[in-house]
């Protein structure tokens, strides 16, 4: 049976990334709905979207990675949502359907999707703090349940987490092989990406005191 499931992609300025994921997830038969936010891209990532047969919302301005999930989540119709970072390198269906086994089939309330053997700095990244991943499946009233993202930035995964802990609910761990995706300096060129990268870890910090 396939389950009912959401697929919500935040993306921000993606243009030259979002393809490689979406040509994946727009041929599987798991997602009965697919939802891409553009959080205020200004690289034409808008223009790519729309030319998938996806469901789209556009932020006129940039509101942050948990303000995207969170518009998706307000407009997601089932019961199980799929996360995904739209700059992700490797992805494949199986990749996919391990993540969504142990919710949908087993008693996780959350599936993590960790990277293995993918690239050296990435898998690193993620040995070292696997619960800041991007990539997960929940049940979506854990979600709704916490209206704190919409204001979480990059502290989303981190505000989620707790959440998930406090609740007592079990999270389940995936390794996702030969899946990597671009890094911020890659992105952004070297300065740029590790001010980004400062940023991300302000925004993971202000969810933690709080
Ligand atoms: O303000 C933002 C920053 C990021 N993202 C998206 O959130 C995901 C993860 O962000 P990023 O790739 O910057 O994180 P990294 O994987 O480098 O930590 C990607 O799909 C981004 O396009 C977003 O929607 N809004
Ligand atoms: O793995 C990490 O250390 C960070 C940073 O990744 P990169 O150093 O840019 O590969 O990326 C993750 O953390 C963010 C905050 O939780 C998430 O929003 C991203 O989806 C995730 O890739």
């Amino acid at each position: 049976m396939i389950p009912l499931l959401t697929l919500i992609i935040p993306a921000y300025n993606e243009v030259n990334n979002i393809e490689r994921v979406l040509d994946v997830v727009v041929k599987m038969p798991d997602f009965q709905q697919i939802v891409v936010v553009d959080d205020g891209s200004f690289d034409g990532t808008y223009d790519k979207i729309r030319s998938y047969p996806v469901e789209s919302i556009r932020f006129e301005q940039n509101r942050g990675k948990g303000a995207a999930i969170w518009a998706g989540v307000q407009q997601a119709r089932h019961p199980y949502v799929m996360l995904l970072d739209a700059d992700l390198i490797g992805l494949r269906e199986v990749h996919l359907r391990s993540l969504i086994e142990p919710v949908v089939y087993g008693d996780a309330a959350m599936s993590l999707g960790l990277f293995g053997t993918g690239r050296l700095a990435t898998d690193w990244a993620q040995r070292v703090a696997p619960a800041l991943t991007g990539q997960r499946v929940l049940r979506r009233e854990v979600l709704t349940s916490l209206p704190l993202i919409e204001s979480a930035r990059y502290g989303v995964e981190v505000a989620l987490n707790r959440h998930v802990r406090q609740s007592g609910l079990k999270v389940a761990a995936v390794e996702l092989d030969r899946l990597t995706h671009q890094m911020k300096e890659e992105k952004l060129g070297l300065l740029s990406g590790f001010k980004a990268r400062m940023r991300m870890y302000w925004d993971i910090m202000r969810v933690l005191i709080r």
